[in-house]
């Protein structure tokens, strides 16, 4: 028998934000957060925040594929969101409007993506910030500058590059069969991507507050 997801769908709207490393999606996220009050996990924060917890028996093994562009293995990131969702939804008990989620970065991997939606919870949107390699190289480097961040030099990039077109493209495929995709172009200036963003999901019913 197929498990039931953790959060009931009607009671939590997921919608996950996929795009290429340094497509935009923290940056797009924090406006969303702002204006349609939705609550942001980033799976790359959470284990980049699992990695130096002291006494995390992961932080190696995140460490290594943080830095190799490669992916985590799905029971650690889906523990990690799954606790971060019931610790938000804890704090919020006492609202009675379904809590919205915006996951970014994840699923990044098409097991991932069936294990979250049959355990934790079945996604409403997906949406795809696409961008070009050469704008998303730019970015990262400029990033690298002063992010402090392992994979924001040329070797992590360019593997996260391949793992991207390899490992998550099929990911945004299946979602896309399954009619839940918003593409937004998101090449031009931070604000220009969010004024389609705004657009797309407006044409889809999600509301700002
Ligand atoms: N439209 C844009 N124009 C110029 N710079 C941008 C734009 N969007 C984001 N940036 C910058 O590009 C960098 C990467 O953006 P961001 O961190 O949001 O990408 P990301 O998709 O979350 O990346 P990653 O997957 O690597 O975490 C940041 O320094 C951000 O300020
Ligand atoms: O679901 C996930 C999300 C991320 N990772 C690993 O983290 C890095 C950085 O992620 P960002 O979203 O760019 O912050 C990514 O390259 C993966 O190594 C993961 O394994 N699983």
């Amino acid at each position: 028998m197929a498990p039931t997801p953790r959060f009931s769908s009607d009671k939590v709207t997921v919608v996950f934000v996929l795009g290429g490393p340094g497509a935009g999606k923290g940056t797009q996220s924090e406006n969303l957060v702002r204006d349609y009050g939705f609550n942001h996990l980033s799976a790359g924060d959470l284990l980049r925040a699992e990695q130096v917890r002291e006494g995390s028996e992961y932080g190696e093994l995140i460490r290594h594929h943080i830095r190799e562009g490669t992916i985590v293995p799905m029971e650690v990131t889906v523990a990690l969101l799954s606790n971060a969702m019931a610790a938000i939804l804890e704090e919020n008990s006492s609202k009675t409007t379904p809590a919205r989620f915006l996951i970014d970065g994840f699923p990044r991997q098409i097991d991932q993506a069936h294990f979250f939606e049959e355990t934790v919870c079945v996604s409403k949107l997906v949406l795809f910030l696409v961008c070009p390699e050469e704008v998303m190289l730019g970015r990262l480097l400029k990033r690298g500058e002063t992010s402090g961040r392992d994979d924001d030099n040329i070797e992590s990039i360019r593997k996260r590059f391949r793992t991207f077109e390899q490992t998550s493209m099929p990911v945004v495929r299946e979602f896309e069969e399954k009619g839940k995709v918003i593409s937004v172009q998101a090449t031009g200036s931070k604000e220009e991507v969010y004024e389609r963003i705004q657009s797309e999901l407006k044409a889809k019913g999600v509301d700002a507050l």
